[in-house]
């Protein structure tokens, strides 16, 4: 299978009145085409931010700082190669270097998200099929003259965006997108869709508006679909019936998607290969075999601590003792930055780790001196977070 996308040492910091925040420090990964990646790891550990900064919606006071994502797509790389070729390396464009305006276009296309909440991407005032057919209505319009009318995509399923996006009248709409809405509307499991699409979201069920985001997320055809807890909000039954939705899209389009969740149970279901975050870093990534076989992070380890089994419907991560730093740079030292919480810290893990090989397939690797080396308690770290507990229970 080839890769859709190589993500390479991507970056992104907040610049906070309380300094600089490292929420994404120096991700690494690939989507291959026709899969699904997940990406695991307990809040605040830069899931999302990560997908923002591929997708290049990191807002104020965020910015991507460094970094490389490079995306497999022939016809583009035919493009950008004359004038920059540095952009280019085969069918591959790392569009950190193109404009802001022609990273923007690539955004229903090449690039949708969809959220936890419908609404962040639906607009309560207009009839839902409505809404679908206009995102068709662009994406055919930036086909059809990618030069002038692309930029109207910009924000298109996105709540910051959306409230800002000035909505076309009802002539903007052709009837070709109107259809293909219905289409699309039908194709996510929608009943009745002709009907349905009259319908303003707020008759919508939540699993029927999650379907309908879904919907609107595909009018472009997308290479990627970032879906970020998709299914959260929603009850186990309906929860289920959304992500073999996807599954079915997936292998329907031959699309890639990255699946961020707190799901353990979905990524079992759901995911052909695994990154999980810790502190803003992936610290480690392999197949779905590789890390909840033979997980060699102690975070990982952590996590899947005492999984029930995979036929649990909704096993949880297991709660870590201690928290995620709150990743300011002034406060982050050398250290690896699981240290203080993990059961194996040792001498060694003074100094930062960087990702090795880490056994099973050869794609499995880990942030961790114990890729390295066995684990010694007599080289274990003195403030290991047994202390820190201890304390911690005595306030
Ligand atoms: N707008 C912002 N301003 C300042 N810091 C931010 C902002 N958004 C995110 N961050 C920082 O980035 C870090 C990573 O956030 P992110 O939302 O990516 O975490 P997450 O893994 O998606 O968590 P969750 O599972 O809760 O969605 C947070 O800890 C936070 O400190
Ligand atoms: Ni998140």
């Amino acid at each position: 299978m080839s890769d859709l996308l190589r993500v390479r040492d991507l970056s992104t910091r907040f610049f906070t009145e309380k300094g600089q925040v490292n929420a994404c420090e120096s991700i690494s990964f690939d989507v291959q085409e026709e899969e699904v990646f997940g990406v695991v790891g307990e809040s605040g550990s830069g899931k999302s931010v990560a997908a923002l900064s591929i997708i290049d919606l990191v807002e104020s006071p965020g910015k991507i700082t460094s970094g490389e994502v490079w995306y497999r797509n022939a016809t583009l790389a035919e493009e950008v190669e004359g004038d920059r070729p540095e952009a280019v390396d085969g069918e591959f464009v790392d569009i950190r270097q193109l404009t802001t305006r022609e990273r923007r276009a690539l955004r229903g296309p090449s690039f949708s998200m969809i959220f936890q909440d419908p609404m962040s991407s639906l607009n309560p005032s207009i009839p839902v099929g409505e809404q679908i057919a206009e995102a068709v209505e662009v994406q055919r319009r930036a086909r059809s003259n990618p030069r002038s009318t692309r930029s109207r995509t910009q924000g298109y399923g996105l709540a910051s965006l959306v409230a800002g996006t000035v909505l076309p009248s009802q002539s903007y709409v052709s009837e070709p997108s109107r259809a293909k809405a219905i289409e699309l509307l039908e194709q996510v499991g929608i009943p009745d869709p002709a009907d349905r699409a009259d319908e303003y979201p707020h008759q919508f069920s939540g699993g029927m508006l999650q379907r309908a985001m879904i919907a609107q997320a595909l009018a472009g055809e997308p290479d990627l679909l970032i879906a970020d807890e998709p299914t959260t909000a929603l009850d186990v039954t309906i929860q289920a019936q959304i992500l073999d939705l996807l599954r079915d899209l997936q292998a329907d389009t031959g699309m890639s998607i990255m699946l961020i969740t707190h799901n353990l149970g979905v990524v079992a279901r759901m995911c052909d290969r695994v990154g999980v975050m810790y502190a803003g870093e992936l610290v480690e990534r392999g197949t779905l075999e590789d890390v909840f076989d033979a997980p060699v992070h102690p975070y990982t380890q952590g996590l899947l601590g005492s999984l029930p089994d995979l036929e649990d419907p909704a096993p949880r991560l297991q709660p870590i003792e201690g928290n995620v730093p709150d990743l300011l740079d002034s406060e982050m030292g050398e250290r690896c930055y699981f240290a203080d919480r993990c059961p194996k810290a040792m001498e060694e893990c003074l100094s930062h780790p960087s990702m090795h090989d880490a056994g099973g397939s050869t794609e499995h690797e880990a942030r961790c001196v114990l890729t390295e080396t066995e684990y010694d308690e007599s080289r274990a770290l003195s403030s290991n977070h047994f202390g820190e507990s201890q304390t911690e229970e005595k306030r």
